[in-house]
């Protein structure tokens, strides 16, 4: 068996704007192995950013746990969340994960330096098909560059757990399957992926689709 990589249980997530009151999250619950590639689908206002949110440690549930590696992630002053996301998650967000004054090179190194990563940077460029561009600003790359380049600000760390919200949104077909075959390869090196799309092409290459409907997950 496959350890555990990341785990949550029972997880809720209250908002409150005004009057109005939203239950995001009711009691969601599921595992992911190492190597496990996990796409969470669902319609739009499902509770997919906002689960994605509380796996990464960006957000605190309101009920419920997260763990990492059996460690609690949940539940903890924000410092040492980001102290455990950097020591094991590597996160690609809907808004790019770019510092818009550093090059692309940069923004590897800065993500490098806080999550204590010696992986050589040009190999890492290389890998996500930016050779030649770690010299270049966010602001003169094309989205599907973007894109890449935030995978490799997610992956510079090395992280045992790589966490995307709709990673291949705004991209044609041919970086999308480029994007997911770098997905699929991270996966099959026993890394754990967790996606968040509406994409059937990334549904078709996950191991399994956690499908969400009003913040709980359904069997399909
Ligand atoms: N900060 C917030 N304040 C108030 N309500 C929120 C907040 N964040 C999310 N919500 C609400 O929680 C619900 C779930 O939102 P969430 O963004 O997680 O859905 P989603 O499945 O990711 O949607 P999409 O596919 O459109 O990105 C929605 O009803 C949304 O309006």
């Amino acid at each position: 068996m496959r350890p555990v990589t990341l785990a949550v249980r029972d997880l809720y997530r209250f908002f409150r704007a005004g009057d109005e009151e939203t239950l995001a999250l009711r009691g969601v619950s599921f595992e992911v192995t190492a190597g496990e590639l996990v796409v969470i689908a669902g319609p739009s206002g499902s509770g997919k950013t906002t689960l994605l949110n509380c796996l990464a440690g960006l957000d605190e549930p309101d009920g419920g746990a997260v763990w990492l590696d059996g460690r609690r992630l949940s539940h903890r002053p924000e410092a040492e969340r980001a102290r455990l996301r950097a020591s094991g998650i590597g996160v690609i967000f809907q808004y790019d994960n770019l510092f818009a004054h550093l090059t692309v090179a940069g923004n590897v190194r800065f993500s490098q330096r806080l999550q204590k990563s010696r992986m050589d940077v040009a190999v890492l460029l290389e890998a996500v098909g930016l050779a030649g561009r770690g010299s270049s600003y966010p602001g003169q790359l094309s989205g599907g560059e973007l894109a890449r380049a935030g995978l490799a600000v997610a992956l510079a760390g090395d992280p045992a757990v790589l966490i995307a919200d709709e990673p291949t949104g705004e991209l044609d077909e041919t970086t999308e399957h480029r994007l997911l075959g770098m997905l699929v390869s991270r996966s099959m090196q026993g890394k754990t992926v967790i996606v968040a799309s509406h994409s059937a092409n990334v549904r078709r290459v996950a191991d399994r689709v956690l499908q969400l409907r009003d913040g709980q997950v359904v069997t399909p």
